[in-house]
């Protein structure tokens, strides 16, 4: 039994599109919530699979980890279960919404629909402890491949996902060691030097940590290409993100989407992430009878 398009289509045929509202409702008001949500399920599917464990709020549950502690968007999944609850009671899992909000994410970002499977079920497990096996900003791309591969995730999916970073801000915290004394010289020689001085008057040395910087410098509301020509003229935020384009297995990709390499080899962004997010949403899954559907998001019944 696995997912499949249109699950709610006879017990909640309005599923889908309460979802849709939802998310245009809150990013209409507050435009940084697409990326937020995009994160979560991001994060939901590396620990535990796709099955909302990500949502479970109180003491050592995953959502109080470090890596999740940047989290937003947990208040638009509530929302959305609420008016669920009240059309169609017990039917539509946490898990789907949130693969439905992301998706919807990316649209309103001006990115391009994809259909998303659904009839995940919602786990009833969630540990902080889990949440290690979540890639860092400071992994090297062999680390981020071992990651993405343990997921069943290729090198490609890696850099198309990745490339979610198109949306977006990062605290300082993530990246502000390149800045200053990455090496015995000074800052990662890897940033182009006339954008050096822009990124630390946004992150000054021992300055606020949580202090948000767009991770696609110019371009952090719009769902294009622009993350991946920032990363070719070394303007990418994270180190995990610049390292794609010196690492030659993940450069090629980038190589394709920017259509520096051409004919039969161009691949296409838009239509590749959303091949790579119905891959990284099917990771894990429960479904059937597994696990159970959540009458709150943030916590088990
Ligand atoms: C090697 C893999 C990845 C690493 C190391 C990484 C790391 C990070 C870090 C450090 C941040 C900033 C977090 C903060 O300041 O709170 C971030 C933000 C973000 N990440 Fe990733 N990420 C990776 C992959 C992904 C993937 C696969 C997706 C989605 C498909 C994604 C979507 C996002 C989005 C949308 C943001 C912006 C969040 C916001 O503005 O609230 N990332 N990422
Ligand atoms: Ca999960
Ligand atoms: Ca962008």
């Amino acid at each position: 039994q696995g997912t499949r398009v249109g699950f709610y289509s006879s017990a909640c045929p309005l599923a889908e599109s309460i979802v849709k509202s939802t998310v245009t409702t809150h990013v209409n008001s507050d435009s940084t919530l697409a990326a937020g949500l995009l994160r979560m399920h991001f994060h939901d599917c590396f620990v535990q699979g796709c099955d909302a464990s990500v949502l479970i709020a109180g003491s050592g549950t995953e959502r109080t980890a470090f890596a999740n502690l940047g989290l937003r968007g947990f208040e638009v999944i509530d929302d959305a279960k609420t008016q669920l609850e009240a059309t169609c009671p017990g039917v539509v899992s946490c898990a789907d919404i949130l693969a439905l909000a992301a998706r919807d994410s990316v649209v309103h970002s001006g990115g391009l629909s994809y259909q998303v499977p659904t009839g995940r079920r919602d786990g009833r497990i969630s540990q902080a402890s889990d949440v290690s096996n979540l890639p860092a900003p400071f992994d090297s791309v062999e680390v981020q491949t071992q990651k993405f591969t343990a997921k069943g995730l290729n090198t490609q999916d890696l850099v198309t996902l990745v490339g979610a970073h198109t949306i977006g801000t990062t605290a300082c915290q993530f990246f502000s060691n390149r800045l200053y004394n990455f090496t015995a010289n000074g800052p990662d020689p890897s940033i182009d030097p006339s954008f050096l001085p822009q990124l630390q008057s946004l992150c000054p040395q021992n300055g606020d940590g949580s202090k948000r910087v767009a991770l696609d410098t110019g371009s952090q509301t719009k769902f294009d290409l622009s993350y991946y020509s920032n990363l070719r003229n070394s303007r990418g935020i994270l180190q995990s993100d610049q390292a794609l384009w010196s690492d030659a297995s993940t450069k090629t990709t980038v190589q394709r989407y920017l259509g520096l390499i051409k004919g039969l080899l161009g691949l296409t962004f838009n239509v590749e992430f959303g091949k790579s997010m119905i891959k990284m949403g099917n990771i894990e899954l429960k479904t059937g009878t597994d696990g159970e559907i959540r009458k709150i998001c943030s916590a088990i019944n």
